[in-house]
């Protein structure tokens, strides 16, 4: 099966904020209400999380949003959680996106909120793979086995994604060989300049193939790729996240440190 991301996707757009937790508790209430009405709309809402500071802070931010008022919230039953990247180490590993997702947030929505622990899609682990090629391949099967009919990758509402003060999104790092993939939904990384090397990604594909893309960046170590990725000169192949579209819109969230050169 062969996935097509769309090639004609709106501009993106920038929302700034004052400092980080500004911004991951914004998106928060933002991903909350996309959760609840894509639930309302279509019965079912599939979101990819992404690590990193601030894509992990928007989660604690989402747990901290629950506890002060859950009638905002979606129909946890209803929501499927993926993941835009994920390192290639133990399930329990610390450095593992998972594992700081659950932490932060998706232990307290399977105990206290009903998401089903079935409806959490972590990429593959050591325990059952030590090839990125392989977690790859499973991965795009456990996506398809969510897709419709024809479709490889499940419709998602939005993929969250941090960038690297390399300009990196996902595991798709700048120059290499996993930014040229295409006509499939994932792509193993077996040599990531930032460590651990072995990596699962969507590809840019599955990225263009969401609804949303919202990107959450802060800190002034990211202000050069943020500046860059919004020059029409840039090569995707030096900043990858500037490929990083969804069908309906891209928001890139940036903090007035990230933006200093916007
Ligand atoms: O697996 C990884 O290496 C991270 O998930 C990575 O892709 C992260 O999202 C960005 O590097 C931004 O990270 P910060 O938000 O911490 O700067």
């Amino acid at each position: 099966m062969t996935i097509e991301g769309h090639t004609d996707l709106p501009a993106p757009r920038t929302e700034i904020f004052a400092d980080k937790d500004a911004l991951c508790a914004s998106v928060a209430e933002r991903l909350v209400a996309l959760l609840r009405s894509t639930v309302a709309a279509d019965g079912v809402a599939h979101v990819a999380l992404t690590g990193g500071g601030a894509g992990i802070g928007t989660l604690a931010a989402v747990s901290e949003l629950l506890r002060g008022d859950a009638s905002a919230a979606p129909d946890w039953r209803a929501v499927h959680i993926w993941w835009g990247d994920e390192r290639l180490l133990p399930a329990d590993d610390a450095e593992r996106n998972a594992q700081q997702a659950r932490e932060a947030l998706l232990d307290e929505l399977v105990r206290d909120h009903g998401l089903p622990e079935a409806n959490i899609h972590p990429m593959a682990a050591t325990e059952q793979t030590d090839s990125p090629d392989e977690g790859a391949e499973r991965y795009a099967a456990e996506l398809a086995s969510h897709a419709a009919a024809g479709a490889a990758l499940p419709s998602f509402a939005v993929v969250l994604l941090g960038v690297g003060p390399d300009g990196h999104v996902a595991s798709l790092f700048p120059g290499r060989e996993a930014l040229a993939a295409t006509g499939r939904s994932t792509v193993g990384e077996h040599d990531s300049p930032k460590p651990p090397p072995a990596r699962v990604s969507l590809t840019f594909d599955a990225i263009r193939s969401a609804r949303r893309v919202w990107t959450v960046v802060a800190g002034a170590d990211k202000a050069e790729a943020v500046g860059r990725a919004f020059e029409g000169a840039t090569p995707v192949e030096e900043i990858p996240a500037k490929n990083a579209r969804g069908a309906e819109e891209t928001v890139w969230h940036v903090d007035a440190a990230a933006a200093a050169h916007l």
